[in-house]
């Protein structure tokens, strides 16, 4: 593909991107489906021109709008190339535009607002558009994390690690780092869990034969952390109550000896739907799906299990804000009225899920968010209606559940601006301990 042809299949998939919910991910996979004839540079380069005018969008569209015009993902293109890759105004039409598979030229309004976007002053945009946030998260980030927000809508602009966990059913860290090592992978241990690993360039490892073989998966460090603070010992009953596609269900079964049982649930069956090859390749027996309704009709599942689950796991559906390095696309995409619903949902899930721990047993709540409204509040709101549980300072269960360095906090609560972990939020409660 020519440069033009390169620009234009970036406009066209940002405005496919902007148009539906579906994740931006997918939207590329299935252009460059439909179109085999473009190279796999010619992807790298898209997908890469794309993700970062999503992960920038806030300050190409504060100059847009300087500029007098509305943006729009042609505009986002544009400037892109004018404000990150230093081509003159004069240049574009040059190499950018035309041919059989190029964009229509320029607009007379287009031209002459890009020929001032070289000239303004960058310095005066709001924190908003500098941090890349729509102007309600960072109102929330600003009042949340004070003079900390810049920083943490600053760590946004980044691209996340490729992080694994080590499968200790199966290997070693040690013994998965020196296999890296004779690939030519670079890689280092994660700071705190004790399974995992960093690799220092993003390659993609969804073919390997380690993964194939159940020896890693992929998986961020904050999330090992958090399934590793549930302390899931051999012999227990655990149910994983949101379980997806069962990372935190394989986590915690990896420290259980193949004794005892995870019940992973979720509503989404279809999201479930890759935990048994995911368990087989592992080697867990120990995990059993089970589709749940989310309404009163669970009543007949979880008639059995009332009372009498010692560790219940709820990684809750959430606005994904921990993980927005990886899908940038999202946070121009959530609106506050889906922020209030999830928070609705992330306190109707902790009702349902408490019944089930038994006395003495323990209530995990983890969210891959950084918004105080989906963790902190939703602790102290599930801790007033639910006196027979307290909160278990992470601090003290840090060395027991092997996790390496010191954590001196009531929770777990990170934000992508250290580590290269992804933001996350997890707190432990216990049932039965006086209050
Ligand atoms: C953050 S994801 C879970 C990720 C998963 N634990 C993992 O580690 O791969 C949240 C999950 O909650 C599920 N969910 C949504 N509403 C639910 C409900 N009412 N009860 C249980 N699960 C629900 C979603 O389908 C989604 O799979």
């Amino acid at each position: 593909m020519i440069s033009a042809a390169r620009l234009a299949a970036a406009a066209e998939i940002l405005d496919l991107i902007g148009a539906a919910q579906t994740p931006a991910e997918q939207h590329i996979g299935t252009y460059f489906r439909a179109r085999r004839y473009a190279g796999s540079k010619d992807r790298r380069w898209v997908t890469e021109f794309v993700y970062r005018a999503l992960r920038r969008q806030g300050e190409l569209d504060w100059a847009t709008v300087e500029t007098g015009l509305e943006p729009s993902p042609r505009l986002r293109c544009f400037l892109s190339l004018l404000l990150f890759e230093g081509v003159v105004p004069e240049d574009l039409a040059k190499s950018w535009f035309g041919g059989p598979h190029g964009l229509p030229d320029l607009t007379e309004a287009e031209a002459a607002a890009l020929a001032k976007v070289v000239t303004l002053d960058m310095s005066a945009m709001p924190a908003e558009a500098a941090g890349n946030f729509p102007k309600w998260l960072a109102d929330k980030i600003i009042e949340q994390y004070g003079e900390s927000a810049a920083d943490v809508m600053q760590a946004y602009g980044h691209r996340a690690p490729v992080t694994l966990r080590v499968n200790a059913l199966k290997a070693t860290r040690d013994d998965i780092l020196a296999t890296l090592k004779e690939e030519g992978i670079d890689a280092e241990p994660t700071p705190f869990s004790p399974d995992g690993i960093i690799l220092k360039d993003r390659l993609n490892l969804s073919r390997h034969p380690l993964l194939e073989g159940g020896r890693i998966e992929l998986q961020d460090e904050a999330a090992q952390i958090a399934a590793r603070l549930a302390l899931a010992h051999p012999g227990m009953s655990v149910v994983d109550f949101c379980a997806g596609g069962g990372g935190k269900s394989l986590a915690m079964a990896a420290g259980m000896a193949h004794q005892g049982k995870i019940y992973a649930f979720d509503t989404n069956a279809r999201r479930m739907r890759d935990i048994q090859a995911r368990a087989t390749r592992a080697g867990v027996t120990l995990i059993e799906p089970v589709a749940i309704t989310g309404d009163d009709s669970d009543v007949d599942i979880f008639g059995p299990l009332v009372g009498s689950v010692d560790r219940v796991f709820v990684d809750a559906p959430c606005s994904g804000s921990g993980t927005w390095r990886r899908q940038p696309d999202q946070k121009w995409k959530l609106a506050p009225e889906r922020l209030d619903e999830l928070v609705a949902l992330q306190g109707d899930i902790l009702n349902r899920a408490a019944p089930l721990v038994a006395p003495g047993g323990r209530l995990v709540y983890a969210t891959c968010s950084i918004l105080e409204g989906e963790n902190e509040a939703q602790i102290t709101a599930f801790l007033l209606s639910h006196p027979e549980f307290s909160l278990l300072p992470v601090s003290a269960l840090w060395d027991t559940a092997g996790l390496d360095g010191n954590w001196a906090q009531e929770v777990f609560a990170v934000t992508p601006t250290e580590g290269g972990r992804d933001g996350f939020f997890a707190a432990v409660l216990e049932k039965g301990a006086a209050r």
